[in-house]
């Protein structure tokens, strides 16, 4: 094992990274809030601004997958699709079996230029998380409470808000609405069972009210569907905490661009779009378990140096002090002040535990626990 490899495993300097992750996620959600007046005086510019701070935070984690852990990502996409990635609007589609799906899609936005104004419908729990809710907050994000009796209104409204975004986004769905256990795939094959629909054998039944409601709200102002479908080779099981202790992944994404006209309007015809589509999306999955493989060609798409230099300049602004500090420490310091910093450093390690543990599947919510009362409006 290298020196580095060694390095990587090594607590301390995953407090480090956490450290710098912690103080300018602080120090942006601060500056994001003292936008809060811009945004009666120029709300483009205000939007504008704090897609650039978010990319301050967002765009750590990126690093942390990319340049730490060095995983790969692997694009494969139909080659004429491809230039517009990026350059418009897109609804973006994925299947939620992975912890780190999340920050593989953060990792895409990054290659396509979109990671500052990447958005996503979250669960309302999310918005409490420091540092990347308190972001998202600021960055439009639609946050839902999966009730669709009160999701109904707030999540249009949200999205009629991105009508006239400054800038392109994507906007991301996980329709199945929650992550992949065993138990969830048993309860929801019952739902499918009930409803006459085919079973799935990789994926959860998708939520088809989210999607339909987005696509009403953003016809117009999104012009594709991003159909995406993740999978990761040797059959990995990836994690936040390898990643963090520098585990190299290898994940592959399938990507097909639909343009948002052949999506039916009719609610009703858009479920049933979306159901069939999550059909195509399992043949896809079996397939690359079979072959290890997806359909279509790969294509070239290299990492890009901005989320490093912006971690690095993070890292510079944030650990100078530090290091000032405990040299003072150990100079002149109590005991006292020594016990206060370690405590500290409990503090910091247990915050990180904590964040880390919002992404783990064993700690996921109960929701598609149980079947939902079916519903016939
Ligand atoms: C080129 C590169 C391309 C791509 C790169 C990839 C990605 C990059 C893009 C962007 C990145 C951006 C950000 C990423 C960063 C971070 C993201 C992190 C986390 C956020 C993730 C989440 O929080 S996921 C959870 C929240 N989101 C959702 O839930 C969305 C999906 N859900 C819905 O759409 C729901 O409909 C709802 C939330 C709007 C409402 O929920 P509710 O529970 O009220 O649902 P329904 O009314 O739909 O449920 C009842 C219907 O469901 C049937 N039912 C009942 N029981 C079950 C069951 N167990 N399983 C399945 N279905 C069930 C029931 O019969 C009802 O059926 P109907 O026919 O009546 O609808
Ligand atoms: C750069 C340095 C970083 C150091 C490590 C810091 C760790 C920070 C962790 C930040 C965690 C942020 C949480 C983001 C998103 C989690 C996504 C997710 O997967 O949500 C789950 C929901 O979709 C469904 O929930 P369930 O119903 O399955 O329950």
């Amino acid at each position: 094992m290298g020196l580095l490899q060694l390095l990587k495993g090594q607590f301390l300097c995953h407090l480090l990274i956490f450290y710098v992750f912690l103080v300018s996620g602080l120090l942006v959600n601060l500056l994001q809030l003292c936008t809060l007046p811009l945004w009666a005086l120029n709300r483009q510019l205000a939007r504008r601004i704090n897609c650039r701070l978010g990319y301050c935070i967002s765009s750590q984690m990126v690093a942390l997958l990319e340049w730490w852990s060095g995983t790969e990502c692997t694009l494969y996409t139909d080659p004429e699709s491809y230039p517009r990635y990026g350059k418009e609007n897109a609804i973006v589609i994925l299947n939620h079996n992975f912890e780190i799906d999340f920050l593989c899609g953060w990792t895409f936005c990054e290659r396509f230029g979109v990671l500052g104004t990447s958005k996503v419908m979250a669960k309302k729990e999310l918005a409490y998380v420091p540092l990347i809710g308190w972001m998202w907050y600021f960055q439009e994000i639609v946050f839902c409470k999966r009730k669709w009796e009160e999701d109904r209104r707030t999540v249009a409204k949200s999205l009629q808000n991105l009508r006239d975004y400054p800038e392109n986004f994507w906007f991301l769905l996980f329709c199945e609405g929650t992550r992949f256990t065993e138990k969830k795939h048993k309860i929801s094959m019952e739902v499918a069972e009930s409803k006459g629909l085919p079973k799935l054998k990789h994926h959860l039944l998708p939520r088809t009210k989210g999607f339909c409601v987005t696509v009403q709200n953003l016809r117009g102002t999104v012009t594709a569907v991003y159909d995406s479908t993740l999978n990761f080779r040797n059959k990995e099981t990836p994690t936040l905490r390898g990643v963090l202790s520098g585990k190299k992944y290898h994940a592959d994404l399938y990507v097909r661009r639909i343009p948002l006209d052949s999506v039916p309007e009719d609610e009703a015809e858009c479920a049933a779009w979306l159901h069939k589509l999550y059909q195509e999306k399992d043949t896809f999955q079996e397939g690359y378990t079979q072959t290890g493989r997806f359909p279509g060609p790969v294509v070239n798409l290299p990492r890009q140096p901005w989320a490093l230099l912006n971690w690095l300049f993070w890292a510079v602004l944030v650990l100078g002090p530090l290091i000032l500090l405990l040299l003072q420490l150990l100079q002149t310091g109590s005991t006292l002040t020594v016990l206060c910093s370690l405590a500290v450093c409990i503090a910091v390690s247990g915050a990180v535990h904590w964040m880390i543990g919002q992404t783990e599947i064993n700690r996921a919510s109960s929701y598609g626990n149980k079947q939902a009362p079916l519903n016939n409006n």
